[in-house]
């Protein structure tokens, strides 16, 4: 047993999860998530008020992780693309290559993921759970590899989800991702 005594709500806003190594921060995005089941206990989503089926979450639902493989053989507009279709989400390709400009990614559109560095894999992973501008929005470790105009994005994202009454829960242990959230849930 990893978790115990975790109860919590989660409504519109920035939350982190924090916790050392070990801790169970991922673990805990991917049951949040739906991407692993609990032995025990429940978790629950709501959309304006209405429950969600696990079935109708992927489609509200944005994830990013360092551990979320991308195919290396595609380009990044094609692997972003390739999400928003599983997800039931048809997003153009103008949007896409506009989403990874907005990342610095504008003359890397059509590259193979694989020939990307690790700071531009990690932006293209960003974009492909952001652009689908869902309700709820996790993001683990967001500014892993990213330098300081990596991690500015990171900031624009966490003021939009704000503006916009998103549910974002970041997971990380450090503090400049932890100092972005309005609350943090910290596992010890
Ligand atoms: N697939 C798995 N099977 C079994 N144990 C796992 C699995 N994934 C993680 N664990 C274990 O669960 C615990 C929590 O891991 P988790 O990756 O959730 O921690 P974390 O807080 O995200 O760590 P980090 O800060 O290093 O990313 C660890 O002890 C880890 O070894």
């Amino acid at each position: 047993m990893i978790f115990r005594r975790i109860e919590a709500e989660i409504g519109p806003g920035v939350h982190g999860v924090a916790g050392p190594n070990g801790s169970g921060k991922s673990t805990l995005m991917k049951c949040i998530a739906g991407l692993i089941r609990p032995d025990a206990g429940k978790i629950s989503w709501e959309v304006e008020g209405s429950p969600l089926k696990p079935q109708q979450l992927y489609r509200q639902l944005g994830f990013s992780a360092p551990y979320i493989r991308m195919y290396n053989e595609l380009s990044c507009t094609e692997n972003i693309r390739l999400v928003c279709e599983l997800s039931g989400r048809a997003v153009g390709d103008d949007e896409i290559r506009a989403q990874l400009s907005v990342t610095g990614l504008q003359a890397k559109t059509e590259t193979w993921y694989g020939q990307l560095s690790s700071g531009q894999q990690q932006r293209v992973r960003l974009v492909s759970a952001l652009i689908k501008k869902t309700p709820f929005l996790l993001l683990d470790e967001p500014g892993t590899n990213l330098d300081t105009a990596g991690f500015a994005y990171i900031g624009s994202v966490t003021a939009k989800a704000r503006e916009e009454g998103q549910t974002l829960i970041i997971a990380s242990n450090e503090s400049r991702e932890l100092d972005l959230c309005d609350k943090i849930i910290r596992i010890k």
